[in-house]
């Protein structure tokens, strides 16, 4: 059994919009390293709400929220950027810049890490044959499909060795065939010891790729399967 200190903990976590809305109350639950974990729940639960706290979005209001030990209520600017260069984020119409190629895309992540041209193109290489995309390397999105895009958008996630991807509804504009591919290089990112957060509407792919499901209900834990 590890002994290390769980990745992410959250001890009665409460978020409260400014316009007062309480999207998130009295959540409990700690994340190690290496889980796969799918949030799910109904429209409105919560889930893009966790999400956002878990890259630093948007601060708890009340509660506890670490992340690799470090306090997301009190941690400084610096500290939260630490933790989003640490941390690889999908969304779900996968963000791309539509204006810049497949390879400016892939390197944002290593760009804002300060890595220069002839570092970077190996990389991205890298990342791009492991989603099957190395020949686009100098497309621009809108020349590929909605599922190549969000290959992309995983290779971007992935390229700089996150140690958690957070992905919000991924595949929710994909077909079965295509979000089942999706899913089948996340699984696999962490069987090689990233921690995936998936929030999906798509439970069918919970029995095709199993995992630790975490449900919310109007804010609240309402179901954990550890
Ligand atoms: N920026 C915001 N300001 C105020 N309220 C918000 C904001 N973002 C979300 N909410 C509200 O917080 C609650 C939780 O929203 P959230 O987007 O986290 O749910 P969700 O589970 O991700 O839903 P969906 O499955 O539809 O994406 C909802 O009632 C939503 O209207």
């Amino acid at each position: 059994m590890s002994h290390e200190l769980p990745l992410i903990q959250m001890q009665q976590l409460m978020l409260r919009y400014p316009t007062g809305k309480v999207a998130l109350s009295g959540v409990t639950l700690d994340i190690p390293q290496g889980q796969f974990v799918y949030l799910i729940g109904e429209s409105g639960a919560g889930k893009s709400s966790l999400m956002k706290m878990l890259y630093g979005g948007v601060r708890p209001s009340s509660g506890q929220l670490s992340i690799q030990q470090i306090d997301m209520r009190q941690a400084s600017e610096a500290k939260i950027r630490n933790i989003r260069q640490r941390t690889g984020i999908i969304f779900q119409d996968h963000k791309l810049l539509f204006s810049r190629t497949v390879f400016e895309n892939v390197a944002l992540p290593l760009r804002v890490q300060g890595w220069k041209t002839d570092r970077l193109i190996p990389r991205v290489r890298k990342v791009l044959e492991y989603v099957g995309l190395a020949d686009r390397l100098w497309s621009y999105p809108e020349a590929l499909s909605g599922g190549e895009q969000q290959r992309v958008a995983i290779a971007r996630a992935m390229t700089a060795n996150p140690t958690v991807i957070l992905a919000d509804e991924p595949t929710g504009n994909l077909d079965v065939d295509t979000a089942s591919r999706v899913l089948d290089y996340l699984m696999d990112l962490n069987r090689q010891g990233t921690t995936v957060i998936m929030a999906t509407h798509d439970l069918h792919l919970l029995e095709s790729h199993p995992g630790r499901v975490i449900q919310l209900h109007a804010g609240s834990l309402a179901r954990d399967s550890l």
